[in-house]
C-alpha cells in the first residue's frame, strides 16, 4: 500500500435478506483527497458508510485505515482507529450546548478516563479545560463560534450540520466522512458549506463525501466513485466520471 494511502476497502459486500446493499466495493483515499461516493437513490452509499464506519458488520471486505488493517466491528473502535463522521440526519444532542456537542467526540481521545471524570481529579480538570477550549477553536473554525453556548436544537439547519463537522473534528480523524452534508441547505448555505470543506483539506484533513448535489461533488471533489445497485460501475476523477455511459445510463435508465 501507498504509504500515502489513508482508507483502503476491497471487496465489502453486505446483504440485508433479499437485498445485496453492497457488493465487492473497494475505494482507495489517498491523503488530502477529497473523495465523492454518488449514485442514484438506494445505490448503497449509507451501507457503504455505515460499514467502513462499524455500524454495520460486513458479510466480507478488508479493511486497512493509515496502513493498518482495521475491523470495523464497533462505532467506537472505528472512531478511535481515526475515522470520523457526520450524518445525513443530524445527530446531535439537541439539549446539549455546541461547544458541549464538539467537547463529546473530544472525549475520544482523552487520557484520564472514568476515574478521573467521577473523582474529579486535578489531572481530570486539567484536561476538561484544554477540551474546552479546543472544542471553542472548532466551533470558530466552522464559522459557528457565536453560537457555542447555545443549546445545539436552537441552531439552524446548516448551522446544526456545521456543528456535526466541528465535532468530527473533533475526534483528530485520520478520515472525515461527510454523508450528505449539503442536505435540506439552500444555496448560499452551500457556498459556506464548500469553503468550509475546501478549508479543512487544505489544512490536510482527508475526506470522504456522500453528495447528491453533484454541482457540490463535481466542485470540490479530486475523485468519484459511483455505485450502483450496490456495485461499484465508475471512479475516476469528476469529469471522467461525468462522461461515462454507465454512470450516464445509471442516472438516467429505466428503473431509477
Ligand atoms: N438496515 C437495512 N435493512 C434492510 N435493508 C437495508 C438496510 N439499509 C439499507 N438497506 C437497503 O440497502 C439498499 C441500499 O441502501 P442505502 O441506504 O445504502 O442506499 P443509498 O445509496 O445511501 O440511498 P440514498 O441516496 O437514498 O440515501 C437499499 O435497497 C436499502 O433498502
Amino acid at each position: 500500500m501507498n504509504s500515502n494511502t489513508i482508507l483502503k476497502v476491497q471487496g465489502a459486500s453486505k446483504r440485508f435478506g433479499g437485498v445485496q446493499a453492497l457488493s465487492d466495493v473497494g475505494i482507495t483515499i489517498e491523503k488530502g483527497q477529497v473523495v465523492g461516493l454518488i449514485g442514484p437513490n438506494g445505490a448503497g452509499k449509507t451501507t457503504f458508510f455505515n460499514v467502513i464506519t462499524g455500524l454495520y458488520v460486513p458479510d466480507t471486505g478488508s479493511f486497512e485505515l493509515g496502513g493498518t488493517a482495521y475491523k470495523p466491528a464497533a462505532v467506537h473502535l472505528v472512531a478511535k482507529a481515526g475515522i470520523a463522521r457526520t450524518f445525513q440526519n443530524i445527530r446531535l444532542f439537541p439539549e446539549m450546548t455546541a461547544v458541549e456537542n464538539v467537547m463529546v467526540g473530544r472525549h475520544v481521545r482523552t487520557h484520564s478516563g472514568l476515574l478521573g471524570a467521577v473523582f474529579r481529579t486535578p489531572a481530570f480538570k486539567a484536561e476538561e479545560k484544554a477540551i474546552e477550549a479546543r472544542a471553542r477553536e472548532l466551533l470558530d473554525y466552522v464559522g459557528i463560534g457565536r453560537h457555542a453556548d447555545f443549546r445545539a436544537r436552537t441552531l439552524s439547519y446548516g448551522d446544526q450540520r456545521r456543528l456535526e463537522i466541528a465535532r468530527a473534528l473533533a475526534t483528530d480523524p485520520q478520515l472525515i466522512a461527510l454523508d450528505e452534508p449539503a442536505a435540506g441547505m439552500n444555496q448560499t448555505e452551500k457556498v459556506v458549506l464548500r469553503e468550509l470543506i475546501d478549508r479543512i483539506r487544505k489544512d490536510g484533513r482527508t475526506i470522504l463525501l456522500i453528495e447528491h448535489d453533484v454541482k457540490l461533488v463535481m466542485g470540490l471533489c479530486d475523485r468519484v466513485t459511483v455505485l450502483d445497485y450496490g456495485k461499484p460501475i465508475a471512479e475516476g476523477t469528476p469529469a471522467e466520471v461525468q462522461r461515462n455511459p454507465k454512470v450516464i445510463e445509471a442516472y438516467l435508465g429505466a428503473g431509477h
